[in-house]
């Protein structure tokens, strides 16, 4: 399965959800990229211009690719593969409700940009219930949430 061929990695937030506070989208992206890079050799540095290989954006309905959003609820988010273009890239549906807490009117940016990124790297979905890449979002406390063990498996067989 396809997997980035270097360990420094560049990704760049677009734009913004009017949801949350910046610094809130950008601690959560953040935290998230850190779930992965503390389980192996990857490095992610956030650039402010130009192409990185990991683009983040926001938007609702059909933005500019194969695969539109379909309002509140339904698909969240998807992002790709890793390769060069839009590889990699992950988009997340402004017609949901994004929120940094634990609630269940909303959904955990930091959560889903965790699972999101998951496939940026080259992983698919997972059936282990409880998994990160589990294709159903589960709300849960993400104050000190750990990487479940199937997902640290599965980025490792790939980056390990
Ligand atoms: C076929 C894809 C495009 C569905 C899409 C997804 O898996 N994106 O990675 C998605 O938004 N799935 C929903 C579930 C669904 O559409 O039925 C979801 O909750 N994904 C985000 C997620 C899943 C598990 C943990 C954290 C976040
Ligand atoms: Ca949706
Ligand atoms: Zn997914």
């Amino acid at each position: 399965s396809p997997r980035w061929k270097k360990e420094d990695v560049t990704y760049r937030i677009l734009n913004y959800t009017p949801d949350m506070l910046q610094a809130d989208v950008e601690e959560a992206i953040a935290k998230a990229f850190q779930l992965w890079s503390s389980v192996t050799p990857l490095r992610f540095t956030r650039l402010h211009s130009g192409q990185a290989d990991i683009m983040i954006s926001f938007a609702a309905g059909f933005h500019g690719d194969f695969y539109s959003f379909d309002g509140p609820g339904g698909t969240l988010a998807h992002a790709y593969p890793p390769s060069s273009g839009i590889g990699g890239d992950a988009h997340f549906d402004e017609d949901e409700n994004w929120t940094k807490f634990t609630t269940y009117n909303g959904y955990n940016l930091f959560l889903v940009a965790a699972h999101e990124l998951g496939h940026s790297l080259g992983l698919g979905h997972s059936n282990v219930f409880g998994a990160l890449m589990y294709p159903i979002y589960m709300a849960r406390d993400t104050r000190d949430y750990r990487l479940p063990q199937d997902d640290i498996d599965g980025i490792q067989a790939l980056y390990g």
